[in-house]
C-alpha cells in the first residue's frame, strides 16, 4: 500500500534526514514539501545531498498546502506543530518531530516550553515497554528529542530489571546538527571548531522532564534525571554515558544478561560484543542504538554507553519506525541497520 506523505521543514536538517530515508522507503509517495522562509526556493538549494528531489519547489506551510497526503511529518521548530495538526483531519497520520506532544504532564510543559499546552500524543519510542502497542494503528506521533533516546534506551533494562537506583546521571556529547540550521552564534564554525563545551548544566535542559517521563513509567517509580548536554565539534552523532547506583552486587555478566535479554529481538538496538565500546561514527546514517556497560564494582554502579545518529535513529529514523508501525508495514522498513565507516 502505498502512502502519499508531506514534509514540513524540509529544508531543515531533520526534514532532511526524512527525506533521505523517504527516497527509498518501498511504500513512500514523496507529495508536499514545505517551509517557511524558504518557501519559493528548490529542495536542491537547501538539501544538495538529496539529488532525485533537487528541482522540487518548497511550498508555504499551511493547512491547505499540506492536505490531502496519508501521511504528515512536521520536523518545524518547537510550538509550531500544534496549531497545524489540528487543522489536519483525524483520518491522517501527523508526525510531530518536535517537543509539542510528548510530554503528559502540562506543568512540565509550562515549565520548559512557551505557548500552549496541546496535550500528549503516542511517543514514538518504539523499543520502551508498551510503545509499540500505543504506536499500531495512531493518527498521531510524537516523536522523541534526540538525547531522550539514546539516553532512556540506556537506562531502560537497568530500572525495569530493578538493579539500580532511581537516581541517574547522563552525560551526552552531541553533534551540532542537533541544534538546527538556523544561525546562532554560539554555533559559528570558530566557536565549535576545536573545542567541546557544556550547556544547559545542572538541570537546565529542556529534555530532564523527558528522560523522567520515560524512566520513571519504566521503572514504576519517581526517576530523577542529572542530565548534561556537551556540544562538540561533529556535524551528528550523541554518545550518551548513563550511571546510576547500583541496589544489589552484580558482575558485569549478569548485567549484560539483563540487557542482552532486554534487547534479544530490537531490530534497531545493538549490545555490542564484550570490550568494544560504542562511537558516534558507527552510527551514522543508520537507525541504530548501539550499546555497552560496565560495572563499576569500587563506586557500585552501572555505566552505559550508548551511540546513535540524532539525525536517523534520534529522530527521522524513529520516526519512521514509528510511522511503520502505526500503518502496519513491517517496523525496518525504509530503515538501515548498516552504517558508514571510516
Ligand atoms: N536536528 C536534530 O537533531 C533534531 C531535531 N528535532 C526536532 O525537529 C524539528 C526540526 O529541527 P531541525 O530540522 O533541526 O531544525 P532546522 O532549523 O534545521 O529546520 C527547521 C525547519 O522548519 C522550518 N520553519 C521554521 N519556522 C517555521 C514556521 N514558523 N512555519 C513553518 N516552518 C518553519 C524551516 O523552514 P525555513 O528554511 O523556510 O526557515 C526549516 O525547514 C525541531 O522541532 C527539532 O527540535 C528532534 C530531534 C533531533
Ligand atoms: C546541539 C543542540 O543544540 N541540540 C539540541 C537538541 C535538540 C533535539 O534534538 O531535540 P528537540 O527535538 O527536543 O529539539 C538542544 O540541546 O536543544
Amino acid at each position: 500500500m502505498t502512502v502519499k506523505i508531506a514534509v514540513a521543514g524540509a529544508s531543515g536538517y531533520a526534514g532532511g534526514e526524512l527525506l533521505r530515508l523517504l527516497l527509498t522507503h518501498p511504500e513512500a509517495e514523496i507529495g508536499a514539501l514545505t517551509a517557511a522562509s524558504s518557501a519559493g526556493t528548490t529542495l536542491g538549494t537547501h538539501q544538495p545531498h538529496l539529488a532525485p528531489l533537487a528541482g522540487r519547489v518548497l511550498a508555504d506551510t499551511t493547512p491547505d498546502t499540506l492536505a490531502g497526503h496519508d501521511v504528515v511529518f512536521l520536523a518545524l521548530p518547537h510550538g509550531h506543530s500544534a496549531e497545524i495538526a489540528a487543522q489536519l483531519g483525524p483520518d491522517v497520520l501527523v508526525v510531530d518531530l518536535g517537543a509539542d506532544h510528548r510530554l503528559a504532564d502540562p506543568a512540565d510543559w509550562r515549565r520548559w516550553y512557551s505557548g500552549e499546552y496541546a496535550g500528549q500524543w503516542p511517543y514514538g519510542l518504539p523499543e520502551l515497554p508498551g510503545a509499540r502497542k500505543k504506536l499500531a494503528g495512531t493518527k498521531r506521533i510524537a516523536v522523541p528529542g534526540c538525547f531522550p533516546t539514546g539516553g532512556s534506551l540506556a537506562l531502560a533494562p537497568a530500572l525495569a530489571a530493578g538493579l539500580v537506583e532511581p537516581v541517574v546521571t547522563v552525560v551526552s556529547v552531541t553533534g551540532t546538527s542537533g541544534a538546527g540550521k538556523s544561525l546562532k552564534p554560539n554555533l559559528l564554525g570558530s566557536e565549535v571548531m576545536g573545542s567541546a563545551r557544556a550547556y544547559g548544566v545542572a538541570g537546565a535542559h529542556r529534555h530532564t522532564p523527558e528522560f523522567a517521563q520515560n524512566l520513571s513509567a519504566v521503572a514504576g517509580e519517581r526517576v530523577t534525571v542529572s542530565f548534561t548536554p556537551v556540544l562538540a565539534p561533529m556535524p551528528r552523532g550523541i554518545l550518551t554515558t548513563a550511571s546510576a547506583p547500583l541496589v544489589r552486587d552484580v558482575d558485569e555478566a549478569a548485567a549484560r544478561e539483563i540487557y542482552q535479554k532486554a534487547y534479544d529481538t530490537e531490530p534497531f538496538v545493538q549490545v555490542l560484543p564484550e570490550g568494544a565500546w560504542p562511537t558516534t561514527a558507527a552510527t551514522v546514517g543508520s537507525n541504530n542504538v548501539q550499546l555497552q556497560l560496565g560495572v563499576d564494582a569500587d563506586a557500585r554502579r552501572l555505566v552505559v554507553v550508548a551511540a546513535i545518529d540524532n539525525l536517523t535513529k534520534g529522530t527521522a529514523g524513529g520516526a519512521v519506525q514509528s510511522m511503520n508501525l502505526a500503518l502496519g508495514f513491517p517496523e525496518a522498513t525504509g530503515l538501515s541497520t548498516v552504517g558508514v565507516a571510516p
